[in-house]
């Protein structure tokens, strides 16, 4: 089986470019303002504007959005999917999918298997699922900090969405990461930058060469 990748957290047109060349399945835009990734719904669509029906799948990657920034962002950048990285309900995440008409994917911060049985209540709402570490206690952004967790917490579940790990991905640990998992699809941020928020051209290339070798 072929594992896809996303790229999460793109805010120039070079690395833009360097993931769609590279296989991306899916590029990732984050509008969070506490994220070294916030961008403007406006700056997202200048961003997706080259690669647009070319194949790839653009993702919003919002936590806990209001129905304005869904509005905004359907007006603008126009994602094929909605990333939820808060605490939205099954029923929020159903408002959201119904109101945007883009699919929805639910993040999920784990650190245990408990965690993971959360997804069972949004099979019917959210069309992907997106599994994540928990972030440190008192940390201002609930995903692309590097944490990881525990690979194997995912080994041998099936679930009735397509699912992502994220979480301390990197070229040189996401071979083993995709083995211990079992996962079909991966979503990387901090592992591709030389710095918060600056994505690197030759660690986005990295990362995807790793994963068509995984
Ligand atoms: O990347 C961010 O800044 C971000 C902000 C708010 C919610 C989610 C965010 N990122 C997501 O977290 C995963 C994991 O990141 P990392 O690889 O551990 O750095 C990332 O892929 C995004 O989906």
């Amino acid at each position: 089986m072929t594992t896809k990748a996303k790229i999460c957290g793109l805010s120039t047109a070079e690395t833009v470019k360097a993931a769609f060349d590279g296989g991306a399945a899916y590029l990732g835009f984050v509008f969070f303002e506490k994220s070294p990734r916030n961008l403007t719904p406006e700056a997202a669509e200048r961003l997706v504007a080259p690669i647009r029906g070319k194949g790839v799948k653009t993702v919003a990657v919002t936590v806990d959005p209001d129905d304005a920034l869904v509005d905004r962002l359907m007006a603008t950048m126009r994602p094929d999917l909605i990333q939820v990285h808060g605490k939205e309900t099954p029923a929020r995440v159903r408002e959201i999918a119904q109101r945007s008409g883009a699919g929805v994917i639910k993040a999920f911060s784990v650190s245990s298997s408990a965690d993971v049985d959360q997804a069972k209540a949004y099979e019917t709402v959210a069309e992907q699922f997106l599994f994540d570490a928990k972030p440190v206690e008192g940390s201002a952004l609930p995903g692309g900090t590097g944490a990881r967790f525990d690979w194997s917490l995912l080994e041998g579940r099936r679930f009735s969405r397509p699912h992502f790990l994220a979480g301390g991905l990197d070229p040189w640990n996401v071979a083993q990461a995709v083995k211990a998992s079992g996962a079909p699809l991966v979503d990387v941020s901090s592992g591709v930058e030389r710095g918060p928020g600056l994505k690197d051209p030759a660690l986005i290339a990295a990362f995807l060469d790793a994963v068509k070798r995984a």
